[in-house]
C-alpha cells in the first residue's frame, strides 16, 4: 500500500473531511441566510449569488469523488451534441440504482458548468437535512411527498418559478421513483403486468406523472431532455463510503439528447413515451453488461481544478480554527482532556461497512448515516 492509500484509509482523514462538509456548509447555509434581503430588491442577483454559495458545498462533493478517490466518469455521447451541453437547459432522466449516482451526475454538472444552478426533483424528507437540504431551499429545488394530490400543485408551482432562472440549469428527474433493489423490482414489476407493460430487467416501472407536469411545466423554458444512462465498469458496486476511504471506481455515462418539440403533449402519451424509453435504457444497461460498452463514441470530459481549489480553500479557513484549538487544548496540559479527546476521534470507528447489495446500506458507520435519507 502506498502513502497516498495509507492515507486515504484513515479514519482521521474522513472524519477531517467530513468536519469540513459539516463546518464550511454550515457557514455556507448561514451566508445563503443572509442573501435573504437581496431577493427582495434584485432577485436575478440573489439567485446567481446562490449559485456561486450552492457551488461552493456541492463541489466538495465533486472534489471528493474526482482528486481524492480519483473515481473517473467517462461519458458516451454523440460528439455533435456536445457543444449544447451546459449552453440549454435541460432535463436530465437518469436511472437511479447507485449510492454515488448523484455525486457522478455533480461532477458531469461541473464539467459543463452548470453544477451551482443543478436541480433536481427530490423528496421533501431531504429539505430538512442540514448543509444539503438547507441550500437546495435557496437553489429553489423542486421538493415532492410522493403524493400526487399534493404535489401536483406545489410541484407545478416550482416549476412554474424556474421559468425565470437568470443561469442554465439541468433538471434531474428520477424517474424510479426510488433507488433499485430487487425487492422494489418484483413489486414495480408486478405492477408493469397488470398494466400490459412490457418488464424491464434493469430499471424500476417508471412512474410517469412527475415526468409529465415537468414537461408541461418547462416547454419553453427546457431545450431537451438528456436521457442519461449509469453503470460501473466490472461490476463495482461504489459506495460513500468507498469514496470517502478513496477508492477508485469506474462510471460511465450514456447521454443521448432529445428534443422537447418530440416529446407528445397529452399526459397519456407523454406516459407512453417515458414507458417507451425505459424499454430503451433498459436495453441500453443490457448492452453493457454483455459488453462492457453504451453504444456511441466516449466524448472526453476531464475534471476540473474547480473543485479541488474550492475544497482547499474551505479546508484551509475551517481546519485553522480546529488546529488552534487541539493546540491550546495540548498546551493545557490536562491528561483527561486530552485522553478524552483521543476516544472521541477514534470512538466512531466501526467494523467497515459493507453492503451485501447495490445500493442497500446494512451496516453502517457513523458516517454513513448521512447518506441513509
Ligand atoms: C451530459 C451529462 C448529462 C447528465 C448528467 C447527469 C445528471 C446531473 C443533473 C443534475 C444533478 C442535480 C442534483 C442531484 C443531487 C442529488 C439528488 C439525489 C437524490 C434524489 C433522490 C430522490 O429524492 S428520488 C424521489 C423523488 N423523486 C421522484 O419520485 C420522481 C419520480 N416520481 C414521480 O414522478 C411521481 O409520479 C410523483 C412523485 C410526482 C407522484 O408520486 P405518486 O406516488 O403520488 O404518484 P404516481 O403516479 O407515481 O403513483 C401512482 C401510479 O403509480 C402506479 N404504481 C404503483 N406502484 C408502483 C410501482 N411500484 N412502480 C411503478 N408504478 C407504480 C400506480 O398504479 C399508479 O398508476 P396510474 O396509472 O394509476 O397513475
Ligand atoms: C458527513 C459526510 C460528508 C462527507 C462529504 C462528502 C459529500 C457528500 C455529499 C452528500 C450529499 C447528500 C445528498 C443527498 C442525496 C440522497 C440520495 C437519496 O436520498 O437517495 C434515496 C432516494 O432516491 C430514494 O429514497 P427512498 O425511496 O428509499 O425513500
Amino acid at each position: 500500500m502506498g502513502l497516498g492509500e495509507c492515507l486515504k484509509s484513515q479514519v482521521l482523514c474522513q472524519v477531517l473531511i467530513s468536519y469540513v462538509f459539516l463546518a464550511s456548509g454550515l457557514l455556507i447555509n448561514l451566508l445563503q441566510l443572509c442573501t435573504l434581503p437581496v431577493w427582495w430588491l434584485n432577485k436575478s442577483l440573489a439567485r446567481r449569488i446562490n449559485c456561486r454559495l450552492g457551488y461552493c458545498i456541492s463541489s466538495q462533493s465533486v472534489a471528493i469523488l474526482d482528486w481524492w478517490s480519483g473515481t473517473e466518469c467517462t461519458l458516451y455521447t454523440d460528439p455533435k451534441m456536445y457543444p449544447l451541453y451546459g449552453n440549454e437547459n435541460g432535463i436530465v432522466v437518469l436511472n437511479h440504482q447507485f449510492e454515488i449516482d448523484f455525486m457522478c451526475g455533480w461532477s458531469f454538472c461541473d464539467r459543463f458548468g452548470v453544477l451551482g444552478s443543478a436541480k433536481v426533483l427530490v423528496k421533501k424528507e431531504l429539505a430538512y437535512v442540514p448543509v444539503i437540504g438547507w441550500m437546495w431551499y435557496f437553489l429553489e429545488i423542486v421538493f415532492c411527498k410522493r403524493k400526487w394530490e399534493e404535489d401536483r400543485i406545489t410541484v407545478s408551482q416550482s416549476l412554474q418559478k424556474l421559468r425565470d432562472y437568470p443561469e442554465n440549469f439541468w433538471f434531474l428527474l428520477f424517474c424510479e421513483g426510488t433507488r433499485f433493489t430487487a425487492k422494489k423490482h418484483q413489486i414495480s414489476m408486478e405492477v408493469a403486468e397488470k398494466k400490459g407493460l412490457p418488464k424491464l430487467k434493469h430499471h424500476l416501472l417508471p412512474r410517469t406523472k412527475g415526468f409529465w407536469v415537468t414537461i408541461q411545466n418547462l416547454r419553453g423554458t427546457v431545450a431537451a431532455v438528456y436521457d442519461s444512462t449509469l453503470n460501473f465498469r466490472n461490476n463495482e458496486s461504489p459506495s460513500l463510503s468507498g469514496i470517502l476511504s478513496g477508492k477508485k471506481y469506474h462510471a460511465d455515462l450514456y447521454v443521448r439528447r432529445i428534443p422537447l418539440e418530440s416529446i407528445p403533449e397529452g399526459e397519456a402519451e407523454c406516459a407512453a413515451w417515458l414507458h417507451k424509453l425505459y424499454q430503451e435504457k433498459d436495453g441500453f444497461q443490457e448492452q453493457y453488461i454483455q459488453t462492457g460498452r453504451y453504444p456511441g463514441p466516449i466524448v472526453s470530459t476531464p475534471r476540473r481544478l474547480g473543485p479541488l481549489i474550492n475544497w482547499l480553500c474551505w479546508s484551509a479557513l475551517v481546519l485553522f480554527p480546529l488546529g488552534a484549538f487541539l493546540v491550546s487544548l495540548l498546551s493545557s496540559g490536562s491528561t483527561l482532556t486530552i485522553l478524552a479527546s483521543l476516544a472521541f476521534c477514534y470512538g466512531g470507528q466501526c467494523p467497515p461497512f459493507k453492503p451485501h447489495a447495490r445500493g442497500i446500506l446494512c451496516h453502517a458507520r457513523p458516517l454513513d448515516y448521512f447518506v441513509i435519507f
